[in-house]
């Protein structure tokens, strides 16, 4: 009997590719013997409600489309239950960070393609109080702007709005007050921002984090303490070189579980979606999820 997938998309994600697509893709996954059925986004938590909604009604498969927000609510949707299904992935939004840490290609019909040849991937996921994360988990005032970009700006502008929104946000720096519980160390201290990387591609920061893996069972964390603008500035271009690990601004360890809490109001940023605020405990569980992945590991995200 045929598997029967469901492909959860959103319409709007990047250059509203999947609207054009959608024939095609359905075509390719039907003749490759996977029976799929679809549901489009109509807006905000609406991918995670699908994604549950696609267990309790026992599909084989789950394909997210989109870019890492539609990805983050599938996983959200999935996360808590017991059967998860394998998952599929088509990066078809403006920043695929998850995708692009996985190697799955950004062309429509390689992405197809793997899915079809059905190997899969146990990789880790972030929890933060009740919400899931799979590449970063992060506070601290710059982290703040993902979802200050509106939705259009996207659309139109791509990954450029985000480096817009980040300029206009430096002259708003300001230190946080934050307390770090962990197995391995304990942090009191002002702090600019705080990342928690289970994968290595941050945002077009795929240095920041070069030895995190998605299946060790462990959280990277960085810190990066109070700083003048200049020195921050010099931080983040040389974290976007890989050569930040040794500065004495930043504070880097892994762990399996850390609580992090704040006299002031924090919010989280959850892989570039808000995810609540301050306190929380951000923890691993390890191979929660199965992935479509490529076999070979030959092919990249391209
Ligand atoms: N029909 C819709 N109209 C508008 N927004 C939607 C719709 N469906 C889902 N969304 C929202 O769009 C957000 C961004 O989606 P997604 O990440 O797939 O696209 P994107 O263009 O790559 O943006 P991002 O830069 O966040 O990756 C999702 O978090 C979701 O809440």
């Amino acid at each position: 009997m045929a598997k029967r997938a469901r492909l959860i998309y959103n319409p709007t994600s990047g250059r509203e590719e999947m609207k054009r697509r959608l024939p095609e893709i359905l075509q390719r996954l039907e003749y490759g013997g996977l029976e799929t059925s679809t549901h489009a986004t109509i807006g905000e938590g609406d991918a995670a409600v699908a994604a549950a909604d696609a267990i309790d009604r026992g599909f084989d498969v789950i394909i997210a489309a989109g870019g890492d927000g539609t990805l983050y609510e599938v996983i959200n949707g999935m996360a808590e239950k017991e059967r998860r299904p394998p998952l599929g992935i088509l990066p078809v939004g403006t920043t695929n960070d998850f995708a692009r840490a996985l190697g799955i290609p950004k062309h429509w019909e390689f992405a197809v393609d793997l899915i079809l040849q059905q190997h899969t991937r146990k990789i880790d996921v972030g929890k933060v109080n009740q919400r899931y994360f799979i590449n970063i988990a992060g506070g601290g005032s710059m982290t703040e702007l993902t979802y200050e970009v509106p939705s259009k700006l996207k659309t139109m502008l791509g990954q450029l709005a985000y480096y817009m929104k980040g300029l206009e946000k430096l002259p708003r720096l300001r230190p946080t007050e934050l307390s770090f519980v962990s197995k391995e160390k304990h942090v009191h201290e002002e702090v600019m921002m705080f990342l928690i990387c289970n994968s290595n591609s941050v945002g077009g920061f795929e240095r920041l984090a070069p030895d995190a893996s998605l299946s060790d069972g462990l959280l990277d964390v960085f810190i990066l303490r109070k700083c003048n603008l200049a020195e921050f500035i010099r931080i983040v271009s040389s974290a976007l070189r890989g050569e930040h690990m040794n500065d004495p601004h930043v504070i880097h360890f892994k762990t399996q579980s850390i609580q992090v809490t704040s006299p002031d109001y924090v919010q989280l940023n959850l892989d570039g979606e808000f995810g609540g605020t301050l306190p929380c405990t951000i923890s691993v569980l390890p191979d929660h999820l199965h992935i479509f992945v490529d076999e070979s590991g030959t092919s990249t995200y391209k």
